[in-house]
């Protein structure tokens, strides 16, 4: 008893390390992600983004009290006012346009992800949604703290990839991560045992799905 947030990721060590230390990543980090992969990447993860903002819909309709309805809330706004746009402008820059993007065939690691997701939310609770959400929502602030603490990483001018990384390790997006590991610690604090299990295969799960996300985007995946 008396579980936290980082349980959840002790309890898949190999998954997690496997999801922040990607080759997708650490290309991403050294410059040498070719920029196929990552336009790839960019055009899913438009897809992504709008499955995500279903689940936070999904999130309003399991809230029980009027904070988590305010929270899935704020959630669904953020992504439709500002990361959607964001998003958007960053595929601009990449000579993605919104044509491109509207007409665009999903990949099966977007299918597969994303429905897990909203699958999960559907059988469960807000627990079990949440749980799903947080590799998501907390591993790509830990991406972005460990691309900045290894060594081979280079920022500035020099890598094409360095606004993706000041967008995970913004003041704003480490905060809205701690925000979501202060939520999960005090809805873990009473779990038992066996829901703590359950709740680790839905982590791990939801860990493979973003391992698989990356691969695509290297592989170029449909
Ligand atoms: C495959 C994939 N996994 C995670 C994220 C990160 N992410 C998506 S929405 C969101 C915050 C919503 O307010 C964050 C951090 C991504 N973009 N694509």
């Amino acid at each position: 008893m008396g579980y936290r947030f980082t349980d959840l990721i002790d309890a898949c060590k190999p998954e997690w390390r496997a999801y922040i230390e990607h080759d997708f990543v650490r290309q991403l980090g050294a410059a040498t992600l070719g920029d196929a992969s990552f336009r790839h990447y960019l055009k899913q993860d438009y897809l992504f983004l709008i499955h995500f903002a279903r689940a936070y819909a999904l999130a309003a309709y399991k809230s029980s009290t009027l904070a988590d309805l305010r929270q899935a809330h704020e959630g669904l706004k953020a992504i439709l006012d500002v990361e959607l746009d964001l998003h958007v402008g960053f595929c601009r820059e990449w000579g993605i346009n919104e044509d491109d993007l509207a007409g665009l065939p999903e990949s099966r690691a977007t299918l597969a992800y994303t429905r897990f997701v909203l699958d999960t939310g559907n059988r469960g609770d807000l627990l079990d949604l949440h749980v799903a959400l947080a590799p998501c929502l907390i591993g790509y602030g830990e991406i972005a703290n460990w691309l900045n603490a290894h060594p081979a990483t280079l920022r500035g001018e020099a890598n094409p990839y360095d606004a993706w990384i000041a967008m995970y390790e913004s003041d704003e997006f480490q905060g809205a991560m701690h925000a979501e590991m202060e939520w999960h610690d005090t809805r873990l604090a009473d779990a038992t045992p066996a829901r703590f299990e359950a709740l680790t295969r839905i982590f791990r799960d939801a860990t493979r799905l973003e391992i698989d996300f990356w691969q695509m985007g290297l592989d170029q995946a449909d």
